[in-house]
């Protein structure tokens, strides 16, 4: 099975555009105010209309309100919605059992005892997203293009389907695959130009460079 990848953080037609000719499996719209990629629901609606059957549409929250995440996930036809914050298994559960919807939960990882908050979300979530922890002083839980050590991963026994996330790049991505051996792959930082700018080549590049493996 070939390597899959989501493009996170996608605001605008040319770089969604991007993401879905070079291959994308899912795309990711976030909707966190404090983003440089933030994108409001009306937004995501004009952006997910151009998404075609078979790549799914990602919303990135962090402890969402209900009335709001209601919303966006009508507006922006989302198909998974993956939680950044303090939710808990049963609120991922509940968000699950309410809209229908694939949950990821992302578990941010600096050391390997990190890797222990996975377990408590087996039969509540349907993938968890190890991604780099970020500082505590930061202003984003995630897309901050931090790297954690991929060898931490290795010999991990999953309680669940998971994705790798967290400073990947077209230069690295095949080695964060050799050794973690990750099949599903989430950019944001890595295909980007500035925070919050997407650049077309940087998707294609980074799609290219997963291609074969
Ligand atoms: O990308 C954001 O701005 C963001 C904001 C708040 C919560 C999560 C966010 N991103 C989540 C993602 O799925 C990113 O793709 C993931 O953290 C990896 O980011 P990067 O290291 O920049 O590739």
């Amino acid at each position: 099975m070939p390597v899959r990848a989501k493009i996170c953080g996608l605001s605008t037609g040319p770089t969604l555009a991007a993401a879905v000719r070079h291959g994308a499996s899912h795309v990711g719209f976030v909707f966190f105010a404090r983003s440089p990629r933030n994108v409001a629901p009306d937004q995501a609606a004009a952006l997910a209309v151009q998404v075609p059957d078979g790549v799914a549409r990602v919303g990135v929250f962090v402890d969402p309100e209900e009335g709001f995440l209601a919303s966006a996930i009508a507006a922006g036809q989302l198909g998974v919605v993956q939680l950044h914050g303090e939710e808990t298994p049963e609120r991922a559960a509940a968000i699950r059992a309410r809209y229908g919807v694939e949950v990821w939960k992302a578990v941010p990882v600096k050391r390997r005892v990190d890797l222990a908050a996975a377990s408590a979300y087996a039969g509540a979530v349907d993938r968890i997203l190890y991604d780099a922890k970020t500082p505590a002083a930061a202003d984003l839980p995630g897309g901050m293009g931090l790297r954690f050590d991929w060898r931490l991963l290795e010999g991990f026994a999953h309680p669940l389907p998971w994705a790798l996330s967290g400073g990947l790049d077209a230069a690295n991505a095949a080695e964060a695959v050799g050794i973690s051996g990750a099949r599903l792959l989430d950019v944001s930082s890595g295909v980007e130009s500035a925070p919050g700018v997407k650049d077309v080549d940087k998707i294609a590049g980074f799609l290219q460079s997963i291609a074969q493996l």
